[in-house]
């Protein structure tokens, strides 16, 4: 299904938030459900209030770390 909306594109997983309002967010987490797969590809898209999305890394050793967070 994701392919077929975003024709081009490998990612295997769409996800779509919706922002009400200032005190909405999304807060670090890994998304390494067995869902999303071995290499999940992932898309967002993002309604309502605009956000900023920030990526880190993910320590190697460490079980938490984070891909994403929107504030
Ligand atoms: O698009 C965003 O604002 C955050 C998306 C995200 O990290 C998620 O839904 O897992």
């Amino acid at each position: 299904m994701v392919r077929k909306m975003l024709p081009g594109s490998t990612f295997n997983s769409l996800l779509f938030n919706r922002y009400n309002g200032g005190n909405d967010y999304v807060g670090w987490h890994s998304d390494d459900e067995k869902l999303y797969g071995s290499a999940p590809e992932i898309a967002s898209v993002s309604f309502g209030c605009e956000r900023d999305f920030f990526l880190k890394k993910k320590s190697c050793k460490s079980s938490q770390g984070a891909t994403a967070k929107a504030s």
